[in-house]
């Protein structure tokens, strides 16, 4: 029996069928969903085609999982990554009726991210009702950050609107963990400076396996360049964009016309590097030289770094982004090989390094699988 996951990014749509020894039996995904031409990669569906949303890739994967042969119906259960679970869903949790209420609760907070989540929990109860669904929190992984890292310096009564800083991408900083315990040689470092850089992009200070810093906040706007999203600014400079161009113009400004996009003319790197242009190559160095002023920020957090980590689509492919950073970080003592970087292996220190260079193959899929199964084995 296994179990489907659902990965809803805010461009893309991953899926995953686990067995029960958590073997990955069937991969399929739609990525670029919204855009000119989709690209879908689910079993004998391959190719470009429009898929404007999230629930028209939903129902393309159930139709590539059927003539896989693996139908959602020989299913035993379903589990879904959450962008938002707020301040109340911290832990991985079988979905209910109370659990989706909340995810749609945090609508305003992760715009992009928790309507495609909602979409594919629908999707499935669609499809299958009886079939168990969980969820697992891109935020839970940072529910235990100190206080004086989660909180703005607010006042009480804007306090109480749940404006703090909760973080993101921690299904992915959680896989991280354990992938580098396993594989690292020598157990997890101490201070570990995680970069998670992919469509959305954000970096975290792990300390001792546990995040104490995270360049996302209230909401995965904050922090570094991203795809579409401005990273951080100015709040002043955000009540002017409101008063231009009203609330929901700001907000769409913010979220998906700015970042790579806005400044270079593309959200997705590799279009960036295809192009060339002057103001492509600007994109490109904004996001590098954040990358570094966000990382010198974290290790201050840590009190300095033992080892760098590369994650998500950009950070595992893209060697210039990652020596542009690595050199940024220079300061810290983090060196690297160039040949070792150009090759993508998996450690980019040189031997006798004090500071270990890392990259790490995202596996959200299979942590939330992980989770899930760990939910099921808590509640029999
Ligand atoms: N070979 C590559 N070289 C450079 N960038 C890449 C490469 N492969 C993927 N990327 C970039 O990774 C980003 C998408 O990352 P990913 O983690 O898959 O996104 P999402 O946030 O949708 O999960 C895009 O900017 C894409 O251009
Ligand atoms: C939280 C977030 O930014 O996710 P993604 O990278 O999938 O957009
Ligand atoms: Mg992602």
């Amino acid at each position: 029996m296994s179990v489907l996951v659902v990965n809803a990014g805010s461009s893309s749509l991953k899926v995953a069928v686990f067995d029960d020894a958590l073997r990955e039996v069937l991969a399929g995904r739609v990525t670029e969903i919204g855009g000119a031409e989709a690209r879908v990669e689910i079993g004998p569906l391959q190719g470009a085609r429009v898929v404007a949303s999230h629930a028209a890739a939903m129902a393309l994967c159930f139709e590539g999982m059927e003539e896989a042969g693996v139908p959602v119906a020989s299913l035993r259960a379903a589990a879904h990554r959450v962008v938002h679970g707020g301040a109340a869903l911290v832990a991985p949790c079988r979905v209910t009726e109370a659990v989706m209420a909340e995810v749609e609760a945090c609508v305003p907070l992760a715009p992009l991210h928790n309507p495609a989540n909602l979409t594919g929990m629908r999707a499935v109860a669609a499809l299958v009702p009886e079939l168990p669904q969980f969820a697992s929190f891109d935020t839970a992984f940072h529910a235990g950050m100190p206080e004086v890292a989660a909180r703005y310096a607010l006042p009480a009564e804007a306090e109480a609107l749940g404006l703090r800083r909760y973080g993101f991408h921690g299904i992915s900083y959680a896989s991280l963990v354990r992938k580098v315990q396993e594989t690292g040689g020598g157990g997890l470092p101490r201070r570990v400076l995680a970069f998670h850089l992919g469509n959305g992009a954000s970096a975290c200070a792990i300390l001792d396996g546990r995040s104490v810093a995270t360049t996302m906040g209230y909401s995965p706007l904050d922090g570094l360049t991203m795809g579409t999203r401005a990273g951080g600014i100015d709040g002043n400079a955000v009540l002017r964009l409101a008063e231009v161009f009203g609330v929901a113009g700001a907000g769409r400004i913010l979220n998906r016309e700015s970042g790579l996009l806005g400044l270079g003319g593309a959200s997705d790197m590799r279009a960036l590097r295809r192009a060339g242009t002057e103001a492509a190559r600007f994109a490109v160095a904004h996001f590098c030289y954040w990358a570094v002023r966000h990382g010198g920020s974290l290790a201050a957090a840590m009190g300095g770094v033992d080892a760098v980590c590369f994650t998500g689509g950009i950070g595992e492919n893209d060697a210039g982004v990652r020596a542009e950073i690595l050199h940024g970080l220079g300061f810290l003592g983090v060196e690297f090989d160039e040949a070792a970087n150009g090759a993508g292996a998996l450690a980019l220190h040189p031997a006798g390094a004090r500071v270990a260079v890392r990259i790490v193959a995202a596996e959200e899929e299979r942590q939330i699988a992980m989770e899930a199964m760990q939910v099921m084995a808590g509640e029999a």
